[in-house]
């Protein structure tokens, strides 16, 4: 069974009834290292919020095969106050958060698990910096592991690299396939990085307010190999 089907989605916001999103659908199978790609404006970020229930859907269904409890997300870099008062182990360890509990009353379980995703991200030695004063990548990291301590099956991803430089950027998405691959768990992400996209996705699906391709990296191949890389111009 998928672990999230889209199906014939259309997304209109309301105030200027601009249809964002038409008649979307594809499945994302468990293991999948999926990316959504596509030129500016194409609906990307309107459909993934969409999905996770940022944006009322105004026709067709998400079917989650998880419950929201199952799945994270992961906007885009949010500027965060350079004198913002939360330490970076304070920041994962609200991933931990639930419903129905009060702040902040974590358990030992609870800070092991935050312990855990911070070693995973390799952001041990920044547990009691300010998260204001980090860099870009390093936000984004403890962003990351704040997704992933409560051990998420699905992580969806809203261009995560959006402003950080290529090596950064080349890293976090290593990372990302670390995780899919060593703690196997489904990626769904919006990127504008094709590289690394043909590098590491396993299933591609391309916006053009409706979804253009819909396959798998070898079929996404054969098509730019047929469009004589018509693709990489439209997408970056
Ligand atoms: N809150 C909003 N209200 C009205 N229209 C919006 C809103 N957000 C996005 N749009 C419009 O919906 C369309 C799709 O935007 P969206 O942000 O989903 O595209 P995108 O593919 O993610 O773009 P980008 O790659 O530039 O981030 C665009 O025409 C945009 O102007």
């Amino acid at each position: 069974m998928s672990i999230l089907e889209v199906r014939d989605v259309s997304i209109i916001y309301s105030d200027d009834k601009r249809v964002a999103v038409e008649h979307a659908s594809f499945k994302i199978e468990a293991g999948e290292y999926a990316c959504i790609i596509g030129s500016n404006g194409s609906g990307k970020s309107t459909l993934v919020k969409g999905i996770v229930g940022l944006v009322p859907v105004t026709s067709g269904e998400v079917i989650h095969a998880l419950s929201p409890e199952q799945y994270a997300y992961l906007s885009q870099i949010t500027e965060v106050e350079r004198d913002f008062p939360a330490t970076v182990r304070e920041v994962v360890l609200t991933g931990m958060q639930r419903s129905g509990r009060r702040f902040p009353f974590y358990t030992r379980e609870d800070r092991k698990k935050a312990a855990d995703a911070m070693e995973t991200l390799d952001i041990t030695d920044l547990a009691d910096y300010r998260i204001g004063n980090l860099s870009g990548g390093q936000k984004q990291r403890v962003l990351l592991a704040r997704a992933l301590c409560r051990e998420p099956k699905l992580l969806i991803l809203d261009e995560p690299c959006a402003g950080l430089d290529p090596a950064i950027t080349a890293e976090f998405y290593s990372l990302i396939d670390h995780i899919n691959k060593k703690q196997g768990v489904t990626i769904l992400m919006v990127s504008h990085d094709l590289d690394q996209v043909e590098q590491y996705a396993s299933h591609i699906i391309m916006m053009n307010q409706t979804v253009e391709f819909d396959g798998d990296h070898e079929a996404w191949c054969r098509k730019c190999a047929q469009e004589g890389g018509h693709y990489h111009d439209t997408v970056n």
